[in-house]
């Protein structure tokens, strides 16, 4: 069986080569099963009734309408951790930039390209970018996730004090965070009392304007504030007023835009937090092992609206359901099933939220008539969104 991938931006080499001569990768696909992508915003575009499933190598998936694509069946992943170092080294390296006045400095530097007397005018003219040392400052950390928490536990060793506010902190993370971070309860805190501030949590209807004209109002005068995360975390009028004020000494961010480029004392970097050819490899290459991995088995690791399930297909055939977490889907499941005379071999059902997923594995070798009949009845359950046959090509 040839599975349809349609790409969106430059994915990595080394996750495309992952998908063999079972795949058929065309960024120009009409009907693919599935998608691989990075920045493309899938926003107001129509999604092919074909695609199964969407892979971001990256982690925010605020580029694609997460709720309606699964009331769609359609499985949402993304790849945690996989950039992560490299944000974190460009997050340190612009807190050090930035303490030195290094931004302007150079700009002022290179202006002085042709002019006469370079050496002494240098040395006339230094003392306007005089910078600070980052050991001893503090730095605030607002979300201690994959990003987050290496940010934090980095800056320790460049001998910072470190505030870290995140409420939903996960446990896997929890255990990565030196014990000498300091955790606060309120943003406050954290605003009040840090001389640096780096944002790190992922865009949502929720944290849209996040860092509000209250949040600015409660910061001490002069930060430097550095968002590697979203643009839009940041209520831009709001920014404009603080950095007028002197509350905002400076503002770097990842996310230029019109307005951005008006302000003062901002720094405007491409977007390339994470851009290192390694953390485009491991993107690249957990997304398509990720996709690959749903596509053949049905299995699920890292999708951001469904669970993990890892069930080993031994059986000639396993059925994947994706519907909504309500009373009795497993029970008209099997019911379907008995009615057919299919034996199941081996079932897993899991919940995220209002969203559940069955996998079954039947010992009947399906014909195409009969894997067609099945997921039509299947799919006619109230609540399920898609069904799935795959057939085990290993099974004797
Ligand atoms: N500039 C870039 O190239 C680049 C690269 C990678 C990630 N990002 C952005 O950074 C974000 C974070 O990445 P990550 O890999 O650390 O994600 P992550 O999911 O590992 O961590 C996000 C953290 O934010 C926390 N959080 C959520 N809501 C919060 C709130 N209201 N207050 C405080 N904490 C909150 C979560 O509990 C979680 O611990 C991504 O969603 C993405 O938007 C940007
Ligand atoms: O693909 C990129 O270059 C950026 C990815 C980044 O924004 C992310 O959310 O992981």
């Amino acid at each position: 069986m040839t599975h349809h991938i349609k790409t969106y931006n430059q994915i990595a080499n080394a996750g495309l080569s992952l998908l063999d001569e079972q795949y058929k990768v065309n960024a120009a696909d009409a009907d693919p099963d599935a998608i691989l992508l990075r920045s493309h915003s899938l926003h107001n575009e129509p999604l092919p009734s074909s695609v199964q499933a969407i892979a971001r190598a990256g982690a925010g998936t605020n580029n694609i309408p997460v709720e309606s694509f699964t009331e769609q069946g359609v499985v949402v992943f993304n790849t945690p951790g996989a950039n992560a170092n490299a944000v974190k080294e460009l997050v340190l390296s612009c807190l050090i930039a930035s303490a030195r006045n290094l931004f302007s400095a150079i700009t002022w530097t290179n202006s002085l390209k042709g002019s006469t007397n370079v050496a002494q005018q240098v040395e006339a003219n230094k003392k306007a970018f005089i910078g600070n040392e980052i050991r001893g400052k503090k730095l605030g950390v607002i979300g201690l996730g994959n990003i987050g928490s290496v940010v934090a536990n980095d800056a320790l060793s460049l001998d910072m004090d470190v505030v870290a506010y995140d409420p939903f902190v996960s446990v896997d993370v929890a255990w990565m965070i030196s014990r000498n971070v300091q955790r606060v309860h309120n943003l406050e805190e954290l605003l009040a009392t840090c001389d640096y501030i780096t944002i790190h949590v992922p865009l949502s209807e929720k944290t849209t304007g996040f860092i509000d004209e209250k949040a600015f109002k409660a910061m001490k005068k002069g930060i430097q504030f550095i968002n590697f995360a979203r643009g839009e975390l940041v209520d831009e009028q709001a920014l404009e007023a603080a950095l007028k004020d002197g509350t905002v000494g400076k503002y770097i961010t990842d996310f230029p835009n019109d307005r951005i480029f008006e302000l003062e004392n901002v720094v405007a970097i491409p977007h390339l937090g994470a851009s290192t050819l390694e953390s485009e490899e491991n993107c690249a290459v957990m997304a398509a092992t990720q996709l690959k991995n749903f596509l053949e088995t049905g299995n699920i690791r890292n999708a951001v609206n469904l669970p993990n399930i890892d069930l080993p297909l031994t059986s000639p055939g396993r059925l994947t359901i994706m519907h909504k977490n309500v009373p009795n889907m497993v029970g008209q499941i099997s019911t379907l099933l008995a009615e057919r005379a299919f034996n199941i071999a081996d079932m897993v059902n899991r919940s995220r939220g209002s969203w559940a997923y069955t996998l079954i594995d039947i010992d009947n070798k399906l014909t195409d008539p009969e894997a067609v009949d099945i997921l039509n009845r299947l799919q006619n359950i109230e609540g399920v969104v898609r069904a799935r046959h795959i057939a085990n090509g290993w099974h004797k």
